[in-house]
């Protein structure tokens, strides 16, 4: 398959270093509210829907994890950026492996947060099956007692409510097909080719993908920093935005500091 057009949006100034953001399986990039203006007084930051999700065309699957890639560096082109900074959570974080291991000139700094090299295959193949036969609305709930500690999630009952509303507003094909997607990866081989100075970032309590994953990633770049955020489950940007805007802005900023 090659690469659509996914739908996109840049905040910042134009002559600003580019950032990619990149977002989990059943998130949009509104998942990214929370870094986007502190990144955008200093760059160009560019958000977008993965294929399947939110504002972006949902394809009839299989999808491969290079499809997703060849999607990223079409937007790349589209925005006139040859090289950025790129960040991804889960699913976003594969993609952002997986480019910057194919794509090395295109990737300045990575950072990775809650992802995996190699993730349960079974349990994505399920997922996959229950969001055709049920819809995304069926698996909501489960998947955001994932996405936010439970003292948290108790104290933010409408940000659950808005979290589940976007999962249940996701393509049921797209979202499978991504989940397809999570479960067929294995990028255990890839991680000795990135090259990117990298940042990896666990939520201590994430039950999703557990720290161990982000370990092993870390061990496997060259030279990858580690991150835990604590408390912090699957989607710590949320849950303590302050700790993972700064490392971000701290990790991208470090480009200038050795220009
Ligand atoms: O979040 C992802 O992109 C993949 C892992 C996942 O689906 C975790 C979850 O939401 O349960």
């Amino acid at each position: 398959m090659s690469a659509i057009a996914v739908s996109y949006t840049v905040d910042g100034a134009a002559d600003a270093p580019v950032v990619v953001l990149s977002n989990s399986l059943g998130a949009t990039r509104g998942m990214w509210d929370p870094q986007v203006p502190a990144l955008a007084e200093r760059f160009r930051v560019v958000t977008y829907d993965t294929r399947g999700h939110g504002e972006s065309p949902a394809p009839a699957g299989p999808y491969t994890l290079d499809d997703l890639v060849d999607d990223v560096v079409a937007l790349m082109d589209e925005v006139g950026a040859e090289r950025a900074h790129f960040a991804g959570l889960s699913l976003g974080g594969m993609t952002g492996m997986r480019l910057a291991a194919r794509e090395p000139a295109r990737v300045h700094r990575l950072a990775l947060l809650c992802t995996s090299a190699k993730a349960d295959p079974q349990g994505f193949r399920e997922r996959a099956a229950a969001a055709r036969s049920a819809g995304t609305a069926s698996l909501a709930s489960t998947v955001v007692s994932r996405w936010l500690t439970p003292a948290y999630a108790a104290a933010h009952p409408g940000l659950v409510a808005r979290l589940e509303a976007m999962i249940a507003a996701a393509d049921d094909e797209g979202y499978a097909a991504c989940a397809e997607v999570v479960a067929d990866l294995d990028l255990r081989g890839d991680l000795g080719h990135i090259t990117a100075p990298t940042l990896v970032v666990s939520g201590a309590e994430d039950p999703a993908l557990p720290p161990d994953h982000q370990r092993l990633i870390a061990e496997g770049i060259p030279g990858a920093e580690l991150l835990t955020v604590s408390p912090g489950a699957h989607l710590p940007n949320l849950e303590q935005p302050l700790q993972v805007t700064g490392a971000l802005l701290g990790h991208f900023d470090a480009a200038g500091a050795a220009r």
